[in-house]
């Protein structure tokens, strides 16, 4: 951890070190079956089953008028770089009721998404959604609640930003009117019409993963070092992002990013092997060695409007994206080759897959050096 913590020793660790990677295992998980699990909650018809078709099985938004109205809990299991569950709960039910087992849906639940439908009369949405906050407080306070104010693509801009400001003033005020202060609610606008639903979805997983601030700091040292103006680690499939370089976005980079991923997806379709029969080959191989095998790596450089993209396959599920401003040319691919290979490197020992391991096998992070923007501290000539 030498250049995020500066200590002088920090290199080789003077004790064996107990592993500091995320297991998947909340603050709240009794059965410690490494699977976050996360609820989509929310009147019905206010877009929860939508959500994850889109985000999670790629149906194109327009199709999700023909979703048909769930009536009973729909589990979805996502396996990527952290398994987690997705549970579409169905709008009509009172989950309060004395006659409902509360624990069986609550107690495991990293996070509670509440969709409230922006087009629709939203009052009743909001009380629903105090009193399932209220009624959570008390036995599961470490649930984070997010909520999405939903289908704001039909409305004005100023329509929209008066509405998400009213939707949280009501939240909040009516949580303190309870005696509930500074509540752990998020709020997001969202529409499955564009990226702000994978983007939504990107900043609630990421609290999901305790070793955020490290990746963050891996990121940011990779910029810096290179020059990059924006980096995300993406999880391919879902294109949701894991993390990102802690400098402020202008917004519209997301979306580059994102589009990028789509070119990939469609590129490997067509072009791409099957890796179902490469896990049997790495398992055999993590059985005896460490860490996971190197992905089928992708490099690319290409110019889109302002910026230069830089796209890597890191391992299996991720990819890291760069997009670069004017001054980091494409000469220098060299150094963020380097920077990247040792970016993976680091990414590899904060965040192996935790249930691929065999028992008693701990990674060390050892701290890494990245290179830097000079010839010479990197060792390749011009
Ligand atoms: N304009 C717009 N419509 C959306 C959006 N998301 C979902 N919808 C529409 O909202 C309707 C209801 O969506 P569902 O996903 O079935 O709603 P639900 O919350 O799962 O409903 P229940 O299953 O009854 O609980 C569908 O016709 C969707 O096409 C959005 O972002 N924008």
């Amino acid at each position: 951890m030498r250049y995020l913590q500066e200590l002088p020793d920090a290199d080789i660790p003077h004790t064996e070190m107990p592993p500091r990677y995320h297991t998947g295992r909340l603050p709240n998980s009794k059965a410690g079956d490494d699977k976050p699990r996360l609820l989509l909650m929310g009147q019905p018809r206010s877009g929860k089953s939508s959500i994850s078709s889109v985000v999670f099985h790629k149906l194109p938004p327009s199709e999700t008028l023909y979703l048909e109205t769930t009536t009973r809990i729909k589990k979805e299991s996502m396996h990527s770089f952290m398994d987690f569950q997705v549970w579409d709960l169905p709008g009509h039910v009172d989950y309060f009721d004395p006659s409902f087992h509360v624990d069986h849906i609550f107690e495991e639940i990293g996070a509670l998404i509440w969709v409230i439908d922006a087009q629709d009369e939203y009052l009743e949405a909001i009380m629903q959604l105090n009193k399932t906050i209220l009624n959570l407080q008390h036995s599961y306070p470490s649930i984070n609640v997010e909520v999405f104010v939903h289908k704001v693509d039909g409305l004005s801009d100023d329509y929209k930003a008066d509405t998400f400001r009213d939707i949280i003033q009501r939240v909040t005020d009516e949580l303190s009117d309870h005696g509930y202060e500074n509540a752990p609610v998020s709020f997001y606008q969202t529409s499955i019409y564009d990226h702000s639903i994978f983007e939504a979805f990107s900043k609630v997983i990421q609290k999901l993963i305790p070793q955020l601030p490290t990746l963050e700091a891996l990121l940011d040292s990779l910029c810096q070092s290179c020059r990059i103006e924006k980096a995300y680690l993406f999880d391919i499939m879902s294109k949701i992002y894991i993390a990102a370089d802690t400098s402020p976005t202008d917004g519209g980079s997301y979306e580059i990013a994102s589009d990028y991923i789509d070119v990939v997806i469609d590129v490997s379709e067509i072009y791409g092997w099957d890796r179902t029969l490469a896990l049997e080959v790495e398992e055999e191989e993590i059985r005896g060695e460490s860490g996971c095998n190197d992905a089928e790596s992708l490099i690319t450089m290409e110019r889109k409007g302002n910026h230069y993209l830089y796209l890597r396959e890191i391992n299996k599920y991720l990819a890291l994206i760069c997009l670069m401003g004017d001054d980091s040319p494409a000469e220098k691919k060299a150094v963020i080759d380097y920077n990247v290979g040792v970016f993976q490197t680091a990414l590899k020992q904060v965040f192996p897959r935790a249930e691929r391991e065999p028992p008693g096998h701990h990674h060390r992070y050892e701290g890494v050096e990245f290179g830097h923007d000079e010839p010479a501290a990197v060792g390749v000539g011009r």
